[in-house]
């Protein structure tokens, strides 16, 4: 196998998905998706789901219809957490494919039994391609793919928001400036009883920033993975036809040489952002065709689950209660736990 740390070398590998490389999985992610779903995850059954997020995560679905559902969701579980004694914001995501595997093929199966009724999700376009006359995906692909979103979903962004709170925490100039830019958007709305807008979060310019160094701190994708489809030659060297090569977006988002001083929390290093190199160096949702189609979704998620914490809970608005070191393995982990007590605002 070879490792690269090398953005130019990664971007060229990018590139050149399905021509002199193509997408490869671990094994272990046989073990959460699924392995005959993984070997189909190339091709027809690949362009379905591309095809489908883009509908889902789209521009014009994400403004108009998951913004608002997304802003009462986090208000909901926020108002959830901050009833709780103490929530533990550790994120315990591993045990749950059984679970979820069970829940998803119920649903499934309950919802092909009755396919004319709609219910305006996913699903329901698992149902219509699977009714449909030439399906492009079959039963045991549509429920590991929709696991496998889920399961995406629980170790990609709560990762990112569990790291929030440990970085909001340890520095408060950090969460200040958040807090103002955030309350902010308050004073100036016209329509108090509007929600959080497109505009408004388009103008969030400090809460991306910190968004940017959550990402580029937690790196919840250690490892993306190719196989070389024919020898290859990059930089002088040959890897043969049929090696692995393991993307480390990890070991550019840490080295000095692209981050100064790469383990200190500090959004501001954004700023230099039209330098290029801050940039350019930073590829946590992929590149090309492969690349991550729910990257939007997920800065606006995390954005608004900012958003809602900072202006709807007390300047400090949690406390530790337990735990709290940070580990880094492959990913960031909490190894004693990380609890805290969320305080409403009044
Ligand atoms: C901070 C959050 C996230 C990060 C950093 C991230 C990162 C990535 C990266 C690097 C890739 C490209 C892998 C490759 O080139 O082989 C990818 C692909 C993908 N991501 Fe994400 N992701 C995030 C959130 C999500 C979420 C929330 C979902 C689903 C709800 C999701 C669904 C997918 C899917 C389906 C692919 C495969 C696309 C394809 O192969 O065509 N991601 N992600």
């Amino acid at each position: 196998m070879v490792v690269s740390a090398d953005p130019e070398v990664n971007r060229f590998i990018f590139q050149q998905e399905g021509k002199l490389f193509r997408s490869w999985y671990l094994e272990t992610a046989n073990i959460i998706i699924g392995e005959k779903t993984i070997d189909e995850f190339n091709g027809t059954a690949q362009k379905f789901v591309r095809n489908f997020m883009s509908g889902l995560f789209g521009l014009e679905c994400l403004k108009k219809e998951l913004l608002p559902e997304l802003e009462k969701h986090i208000e909901d579980s926020l108002a959830e957490w901050s009833a709780q004694p103490d929530i533990n914001v550790n994120d315990s995501t591993t045990d749950g494919k059984k679970n979820m595997l069970k829940i998803m093929s119920d649903l499934l199966r309950r919802r092909l039994s009755e396919p004319y009724k709609k219910h305006g999700d996913l699903v329901d376009i698992m149902v219509k391609e699977l009714k449909s006359e030439k399906p492009t995906i079959n039963e045991e692909f549509a429920i590991d793919a929709l696991s496998a979103l889920l399961f995406t979903s629980f170790v990609t962004l709560s990762p990112n928001l569990s790291l929030a709170f440990k970085f909001l925490s340890d520095n408060p100039n950090v969460l200040k400036t958040l807090k103002e830019e955030n309350e902010a958007i308050l004073i100036n709305r016209e329509d108090l009883s509007s929600g959080f807008t497109w505009q408004e979060y388009k103008s969030l310019t400090f809460t991306i920033m910190v968004i940017n160094e959550l990402t580029r701190m937690s790196n919840v994708t250690p490892g993306i993975f190719r196989k070389t489809l024919t020898d290859v030659q990059v930089n002088g060297y040959v890897i043969p036809a049929g090696w692995m090569v393991m993307m480390s977006p990890m070991s550019i988002h840490l080295n000095p040489i692209f981050f100064q001083d790469p383990l200190k929390f500090n959004p501001w290093r954004w700023l230099d952002e039209s330098k290029g190199s801050t940039l350019k160096n930073f590829v946590p949702f992929g590149l090309g065709i492969r690349a991550c189609p729910a990257a939007e979704f997920s800065k606006l998620f995390m954005a608004l689950f900012l958003h809602v914490l900072v202006t709807k809970y007390r300047r400090s608005s949690w406390k530790k209660t337990k735990g709290g070191e940070v580990s880094r393995r492959a990913i960031i982990t909490f190894p004693n736990g990380y609890q805290i007590k969320v305080l409403p605002k009044t």
